[in-house]
């Protein structure tokens, strides 16, 4: 399964030949004349074995940034909106002109995600005009040139954490089944189904210990010896079974040095990361205890979190450390302090070489991986609110008070809330901290990230109770 990508940019900056290079037939026309090609179009491009829909923008009359507005405009967000990430060009050579900070300009007002193209980069001439790129403040340009077919393998590395894999949906669509109401107005929820596979993904800093705490846990040298450059990324993940429960694991980092010769991964990109993370409902991120808690693991802490997916930090090489005791009191204060936004998430201590300590992280994977499945009844919730209520109602602003009036969890996975509520917008961020805060304790959802949102409006439930 891929995704979609949008060239946007000024006219002449190269968008017809990028969207050509990359879909590989000429069917857009280029022209020196700019706004030669017409229309949004959108096409199958390919970058080594990545595929994904590319949509191009190109034709578009050159106008001065004030009209701006009209077909342009128009033209440019129909596509971005379309599209999960804008491939944003400007012209090395020209630099970065006015209408190109006026794209700048949309392009963050939307806020979806951007990769930053700096085209016509060959030879010295562009150099220039990438370096003045960064000002547009979407992070490094990638250096290409379109005509000449050069940064293609920057591009595949910018764009792979967009692609998504088979897996991606089935994670996101699950969890929100319909819930069955019983006989008493009591919701059923789904049973668990403990027949499927849990997939569970081990990431980490080069050197952590990923692949060799996976060879452990499958008994053999499967990852050194496998899988093979060119093998499709959807299938690189091995099936373990654990006290008979099938798991599917997959290592990134470890397992694509093997199969992708042709990138660079001294360091493990965030999109490397990023991709592992959504492929997996249980992410271990695996720190060497030696050096735990580096700016890498910090990150991917974090993705992990905005990602939603249950976490589980194992420090590995616990075999080399002498002072155990006071080694874990370090390192519970260290993931308290440098990680407040996954509070209460289990570690690990653990050996991948000697094997010691797997059975307590699996352990671990399936508690993390029952509370992020967790439905919360509806009656519950509202019970556990009033209390909320009573006791520390929201604050009064611009001398109103703000009312809360009915909570639900309409999906798992991770466990997300709705609360509906007077005025949304003028909630303070400690408030809705507190509630989530609140919800943790109430319900034993420590160790999973939860999601609260906020919605204006009555208990969408009462006209129906009235009713009846
Ligand atoms: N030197 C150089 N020229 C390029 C490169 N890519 C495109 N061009 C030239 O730039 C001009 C404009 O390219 P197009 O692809 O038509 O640009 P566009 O952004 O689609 O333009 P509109 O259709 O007007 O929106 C053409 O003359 C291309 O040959 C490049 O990498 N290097
Ligand atoms: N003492 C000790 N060494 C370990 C342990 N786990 C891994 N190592 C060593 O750490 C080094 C890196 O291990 P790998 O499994 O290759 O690390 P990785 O995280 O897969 O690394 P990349 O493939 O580069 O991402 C190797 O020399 C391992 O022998 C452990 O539990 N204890």
């Amino acid at each position: 399964m891929s995704f979609t990508a949008a060239i946007i940019g000024r006219p002449n900056v190269g968008k017809s030949t990028l969207f050509n290079r990359l879909v590989g037939s000429k069917i857009a026309l280029v022209d020196d004349t700019p706004g030669v090609t017409r229309d949004r179009r959108p096409g199958e491009a390919r970058i080594g074995d990545l595929h994904f829909t590319i949509i191009d923008t190109a034709g578009l009359e050159e106008a001065d940034p004030a009209s701006l507005e009209g077909r342009m405009r128009a033209q440019t967000e129909a596509a971005i909106a379309e599209a999960d990430v804008s491939l944003f060009l400007i012209d090395a050579r020209v630099g970065v002109t006015p209408v190109d900070e006026h794209f700048a300009d949309l392009l963050r007002r939307v806020g979806k995600p951007v990769v930053l193209v700096a085209n016509k980069a060959e030879g010295k001439i562009g150099e220039d005009g990438v370096m003045e790129a960064y000002s547009l403040g979407f992070g490094e340009p990638v250096a290409i040139s379109a005509e000449h077919g050069q940064g293609m393998a920057d591009l595949f590395n910018a764009l792979l954490p967009f692609e998504r894999l088979d897996e991606d949906k089935d994670i996101e669509e699950e969890g929100d089944e319909e819930v069955v109401i019983g006989p008493d107005g009591e919701e059923i929820f789904p049973e668990l189904d403990t027949t499927k596979p849990i997939r569970v993904a081990i990431v980490g800093r080069p050197n952590a210990g990923k692949s060799t705490l996976i060879n452990t846990m499958l008994g053999e040298e499967r990852l050194l010896t496998g899988p093979e450059a060119g093998i499709t990324r959807d299938s690189i993940s091995v099936d373990w079974t654990w006290r008979d429960r099938g798991f599917k694991l997959f290592d990134t980092a470890g397992m694509r040095k093997k199969a992708r010769v042709e990138q660079k991964l001294e360091k493990l990109s965030v999109g490397d990361a990023l991709r592992s993370i959504r492929f997996a409902e249980v992410v271990v991120l695996m720190l060497d205890a030696t050096m735990p808690f580096e700016k890498q693991d910090l990150q991917i802490a974090d993705l992990v979190a905005r990602e939603g997916r249950a976490l589980v930090i194992a420090i590995n090489k616990w075999d080399l450390i002498e002072d155990r005791q006071k080694a874990m009191a370090e390192l519970r204060e260290m993931a308290e302090r440098l990680l407040p936004q996954v509070r209460g998430v289990p570690l690990v201590t653990l050996s991948g070489l000697t094997g010691s300590g797997i059975d307590k992280l699996m352990g671990e994977i399936l508690r993390v991986y029952a509370l992020w499945n967790r439905r919360v009844p509806t009656a519950a919730l509202n019970r556990w609110l009033s209390g909320v209520l009573e006791h520390h109602p929201p604050p009064a602003v611009s001398g109103r008070r703000i009312k809360l009036r009915y909570m639900t969890q309409p999906k798992a996975r991770p466990p997300t809330f709705v609360a509906f509520c007077s005025r949304p917008e003028a909630l303070p961020e400690a408030y809705t901290r507190y509630l989530i805060n609140g919800l943790r304790e109430a319900f034993d959802l420590d160790a999973v990230p939860l999601r609260l949102m906020l919605r204006k409006g009555e208990n969408p439930y009462e006209d129906k109770a009235k009713k009846r």
